[in-house]
C-alpha cells in the first residue's frame, strides 16, 4: 500500500501516528475483521498465521507472514486467537520481548478459567505487555458499522504506556476507550459478553416487589374485606379484576421511577455547580437501568390494555360454561363442571398471556444484548465524561 506522507494533512494531528505497522496474530473472523477496519482508519496491517500461504479472504492492502517474522514488524501485536491455542506463542518468547499484546478473546462461560485470559497470556510470555481490549466487540459490530451504541472498548493493563497506545489506537477507530485499571480487572472485563441482562436484576425484582405489594393490598381491599365484613365471595376478582388494577399503578410507578432519576441528578449537578463529577454509585446505577425500568412500565402498560380487553371475554366465558352446564342438566347428562370453573377458565386465559407476553418481552430485549451492539451503559441523560479531567476546557489551569 501506498504510504500517504504526512505533509499531505498538515491539519489532522494523529496522521503521522496512524502510519503505524499494527500485526493482528491469528486470520479468524475477528482478526480480519479488526485488520479491515484499522485499515480504513490508515494504520498499515501485518498478519499473522500458521499458514500464511492459505490464508485467504484477508482485507486488500494487508500482508501475511509467519507469526515470528509478523512479530517483528510490530510493537503492538493484537493476538485474535482463542485462549486454546496460546501455547505457540511461549515459542516466540524472543521475539515478542518488550512488545505490547492485545488480548482481545473471550471465553464460552462466565469463570471458565482459574485467571484471566489477559493474565494467563502475561504469564505464558513474561516480558512482554499485555493490555485487554477489543473484547466487547463484535467481528460482525467491525464489519457492518454496526458500532453506533457500543463505542467503548473497556481496557486494562499494568503498563500505563502500553495501555496509552492501545488506547490511542482504540480512539483513532472512532471508538471510546474506557480505562478499568490493572489487568486484573480483565476477568471483569471477560465477563462482560457473557452477561445476557447486566442491568435487569434491579427492575426486574423492584417490580416484583411492587407487583406482590399491591396485589395483596388489592386482595385485602377486594377480597378479604367483603368477606370478613359482607360474607361476600369475589374470590372470582382474583385472576383478571385485580391483576388489572395492579398492572397501571406497576407502570406508573415504574414510570415515575424512570424520570426521578434525572431530576436527582439534575438538582445535585445544580448544588455542585458542576456535570463533571462523578453522581454517587447508586444514582449512578439507577440512571443506567432506567431504559429497563422504562421497558417493564411499557410491559405492564400494554398487560393493562390486554387485560382490559379480556373483561368483556370473561362474561362471554362466563355464559358458555352456564350454557353448557344448563343444556347438560335439561339433556340430564351428568354436570362434570361447576360455577367455579368460570374463574379457573379466566386465570388459564390470564396465565396463558402473562406467559405469551413475557415470551415476547424476553425475545425482544434479548436480542441487542446477545448480539452486543447495544450498550446499555450509553442510555443516560447525562453522561460520566470519558476523557481525564485536565483536559476538559473550563477546568485548565485550576
Ligand atoms: N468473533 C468475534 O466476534 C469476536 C472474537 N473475539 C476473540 O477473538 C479471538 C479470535 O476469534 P475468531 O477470529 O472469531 O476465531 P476464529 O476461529 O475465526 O480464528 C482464530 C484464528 O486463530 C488462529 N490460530 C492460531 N493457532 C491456532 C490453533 N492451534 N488452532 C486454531 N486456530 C489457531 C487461526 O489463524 P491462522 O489460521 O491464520 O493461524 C484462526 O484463524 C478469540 O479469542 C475470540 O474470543 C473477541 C470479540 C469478538
Ligand atoms: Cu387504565
Amino acid at each position: 500500500m501506498e504510504k500517504i506522507s504526512t505533509d499531505a494533512f498538515p491539519l489532522t494531528m494523529h496522521s503521522s501516528e496512524k502510519q503505524e505497522t499494527i500485526c493482528i496474530f491469528g486470520t479468524g473472523d475477528f482478526g480480519r475483521s479488526l485488520g479491515l477496519k484499522m485499515l480504513q482508519c490508515g494504520y498499515s496491517i501485518v498478519f499473522g498465521s500458521r499458514t500464511p500461504r492459505m490464508s485467504s479472504l484477508l482485507p486488500n492492502g494487508a500482508e501475511v507472514m509467519s507469526y515470528s517474522d509478523a512479530a517483528q514488524k510490530s510493537d503492538i501485536i493484537i493476538i485474535a486467537v482463542h485462549r486454546e491455542h496460546y501455547d505457540f506463542l511461549t515459542e516466540l518468547t524472543e521475539v515478542l520481548n518488550g512488545k505490547i499484546l492485545v488480548d482481545v478473546s473471550n471465553n464460552l462461560k462466565i469463570n471458565q478459567y482459574p485467571e484471566s485470559n489477559a493474565e494467563y497470556l502475561a504469564q505464558l510470555v513474561p516480558g512482554t505487555h499485555v493490555v485487554k481490549a477489543f473484547n466487547t466487540i463484535s467481528a460482525w459490530a467491525l464489519q457492518s458499522g454496526a458500532l453506533d451504541a457500543s463505542r467503548q472498548v473497556f481496557i486494562c493493563g499494568n503498563d500505563s504506556k502500553a495501555k496509552q497506545r492501545v488506547m490511542d489506537v482504540v480512539r483513532s477507530l472512532g471508538l471510546t476507550p474506557l480505562d478499568k485499571g490493572s489487568l486484573v480487572a480483565a476477568n471483569e472485563i471477560e465477563n462482560y459478553p457473557l452477561q445476557l441482562f447486566p442491568m435487569w436484576k434491579f427492575p426486574f425484582y423492584l417490580s416484583a416487589v411492587l407487583c406482590v405489594f399491591f396485589f395483596f393490598y388489592c386482595v385485602i381491599r377486594e377480597v378479604i374485606y367483603p368477606y370478613v365484613h359482607e360474607k361476600r365471595d369475589r374470590t372470582f376478582r382474583l385472576p383478571i379484576s385485580i391483576p388489572n388494577r395492579v398492572f397501571p399503578i406497576a407502570a406508573l410507578t415504574l414510570l415515575a421511577l424512570v424520570y426521578l432519576p434525572g431530576v436527582i441528578a439534575a438538582i445535585l449537578q445544580l448544588y455542585r455547580g458542576t456535570k463533571y463529577r462523578r453522581f454517587p454509585d447508586w444514582l449512578d446505577h439507577w440512571m443506567l437501568c432506567r431504559k429497563q425500568l422504562g421497558l417493564i412500565a411499557l410491559g405492564f402498560a400494554f398487560l393493562h390494555v390486554l387485560y382490559t380487553l379480556v373483561i368483556p371475554i370473561r362474561y362471554y366465558v362466563r355464559w358458555t360454561w352456564n350454557n353448557r352446564t344448563v343444556t347438560q342438566a335439561i339433556t340430564k347428562k351428568e354436570d362434570p363442571f361447576s360455577t367455579t370453573t368460570s374463574w379457573l377458565s379466566d386465570s388459564y386465559v390470564a396465565l396463558g398471556m402473562l406467559g405469551f407476553f413475557l415470551f415476547v418481552l424476553l425475545g425482544i430485549t434479548s436480542l441487542p444484548s446477545v448480539s452486543n451492539t447495544v450498550n446499555w451503559r450509553e442510555f443516560r441523560f447525562v453522561q460520566t465524561p470519558s476523557w481525564p479531567r485536565d483536559e476538559l476546557p473550563h477546568m485548565k489551569g485550576s
